[in-house]
């Protein structure tokens, strides 16, 4: 009997569907496939099969209850082995060293010990909303400044002092090598299509690839080693502050292994990586949202105002009072959709799912995006409606419809810093709205600018430079001292 892969676009002869995937908002056209050809689609490129989930149901099917098969990492020859991509866990195979890495930082993420490190969240702030509003234009780089300087802290216990700081420095410069360099092109290399190339002499033509390789895994390696190694001098001359690398190690004890320690340096290294894309996505979508919806922040201005009052910002004990707050984030992890369709699974055996064949090798896709715009849980679902969370519905049909249960990803590989994003997302949105006055610009002859949205990111769906005015509010100017 032949076997039936779900279906999907037809491709040609050999080469497969490469051409349907454009690296400009490839979400789109994944949505268009979903509604031709339904809940799972198939194409392949070069013979390797990618598969999209387009709703909830199948992706917890196969990528939870299936997770023993559905975990691995497609095999990246340019960024895992020739860049030593091999040690930043989002880009390990399904293997013990994932397994180990994976379970410290669950165990160093969970919601009650990130509570631990609300303080440090609360720190960052206001540096955060100063260097906002000195130079706004240059919002991305305050954004990915304040990633950069929170994640040192909260991991490292590394307080950021200077612009100049060596770690920070290392660390961004880095951050742009793996966002820019090697995963320029969606991370596929020619090497990658052809593995046979890694043996190409380093003389040859043509292996400009092994000699850019070789500089960025050195690039990679220091990254890795230079915080973790200032941290380990603080904790031996017992100045190192409470943070994930002390909390790991004070549980490891003396019995502390060569592999424990690699472990705890290269999962503090990826969560650094892990998160600078992520936040700068999340919080230039929030800014949009606010600039292109100012009934949504003077709502939930008014109700920071009445509840925190205007003589502090907002910290975490105000939250359960901010239920329009708890709204608004929720419609913009919703509406962003931060990482449109997750990073893929490698099915690592062949599969059978409501009668269609999956082979082995397959890149398995959660296509979040659509399951972010399913029409029938949010109604007109590429607008941005925060009130859509406040209708009363049952407790069973609120859990269903929280966008938290896509946008982190599924099964054994979700986001491990989940609880910290959610966390860390909701401050800043709060502090932003009760400092600031983020709204549409106006030229020099009074005209409103309406901002123009271009998403030019392959992995994130990051809304690139776009104008507005961002100013402090009046009660707010004494708070940040400005
Ligand atoms: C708005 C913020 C964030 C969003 C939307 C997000 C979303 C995601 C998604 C969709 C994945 C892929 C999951 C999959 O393969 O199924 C992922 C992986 C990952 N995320 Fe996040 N993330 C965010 C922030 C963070 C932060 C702050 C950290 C670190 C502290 C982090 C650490 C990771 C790691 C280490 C992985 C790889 C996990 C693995 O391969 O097993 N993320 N994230």
């Amino acid at each position: 009997r032949r076997k039936q892969f779900p279906p999907g676009p037809k491709g040609f002869p050999l080469i497969g569907n490469i051409f349907d995937l454009s690296l400009k908002e490839l979400w789109l056209s994944l949505a268009r496939w979903a509604s031709k050809y339904g809940d799972i689609v198939y194409i392949h490129v070069f013979g390797t099969g990618l598969v999209f989930l387009n709703d909830a149901e199948a992706a917890v099917d196969l990528m939870d209850r299936k997770g023993s098969i559905y975990s691995d990492r497609p095999h990246l020859v340019m960024a895992g082995e020739l860049c030593g991509g091999y040690n930043i866990m989002s880009f390990t195979g399904y293997n013990n060293q994932f397994r180990r890495q994976r379970r410290l930082m669950q165990r160093a993420l969970t919601p009650l010990v990130i509570k631990n490190y609300h303080p440090l969240l609360e720190m960052e702030t206001i540096p955060f909303l100063k260097r906002l509003l000195s130079k706004p234009t240059s919002y991305v780089d305050h954004i990915r400044r304040y990633a950069g300087t929170l994640t040192l802290n909260v991991i490292y216990g590394h307080q950021v002092t200077s612009d100049d700081d060596r770690c920070l420095k290392i660390a961004e410069a880095c951050a742009d090598v793996l966002a820019n360099d090697i995963a320029g092109g969606g991370f596929l290399w020619l090497v990658d299509v052809l593995p046979f190339l890694r043996h190409l002499p380093m003389w040859v033509p043509g292996s400009g690839f092994k000699h850019k390789a070789i500089r960025w895994k050195a690039q990679l390696t220091e990254f890795a080693t230079v915080p973790y190694e200032e941290f380990k001098e603080k904790m031996e001359n017992g100045t190192a502050k409470l943070c994930y690398c002390s909390t790991l190690v004070e549980a490891a004890g003396k019995s502390m292994t060569e592999q424990d320690e690699f472990d705890i340096k290269y999962s503090a290294n990826t969560m650094y990586s892990a998160s600078l894309d992520t936040t700068i996505t999340i919080v230039t979508s929030f800014m949009l949202c606010m600039v292109q919806n100012p009934d949504v922040r003077i709502k939930a201005q008014a109700e920071i105002d009445r509840v925190v009052g205007k003589d502090r910002l907002p910290d975490f004990n105000d939250r359960p009072s901010l239920p329009y707050l708890e709204c608004v984030l929720s419609e913009v992890f919703r509406w962003t959709a931060p990482v449109p369709y997750a990073l893929p699974h490698r099915l690592m055996q062949d599969d059978m799912y409501r009668n269609y064949f999956i082979p082995r090798g397959s890149f398995v896709f959660a296509n979040i995006w659509t399951m972010t715009r399913n029409e029938e849980m949010y109604p007109n679902a590429d607008a941005f409606v925060p009130g859509r969370f406040e209708a009363d519905v049952d407790e069973e049909v609120k859990k269903k419809r929280d966008p938290r249960n896509f946008v982190f990803g599924f099964g054994r590989r979700r986001c491990p810093g989940l609880y910290l994003a959610e966390q860390s997302t909701w401050l800043l949105m709060a502090s932003m709205l009760a400092a600031l006055d983020i709204q549409k610009a106006v030229d020099d002859k009074g005209k409103v600018i309406d901002p123009e949205v271009r998403y030019e990111n392959s992995v994130f769906r990051m809304p690139a430079q776009f104008k507005m005015d961002i100013r402090p509010r009046e009660h707010a100017r004494k708070l940040m001292n400005v």
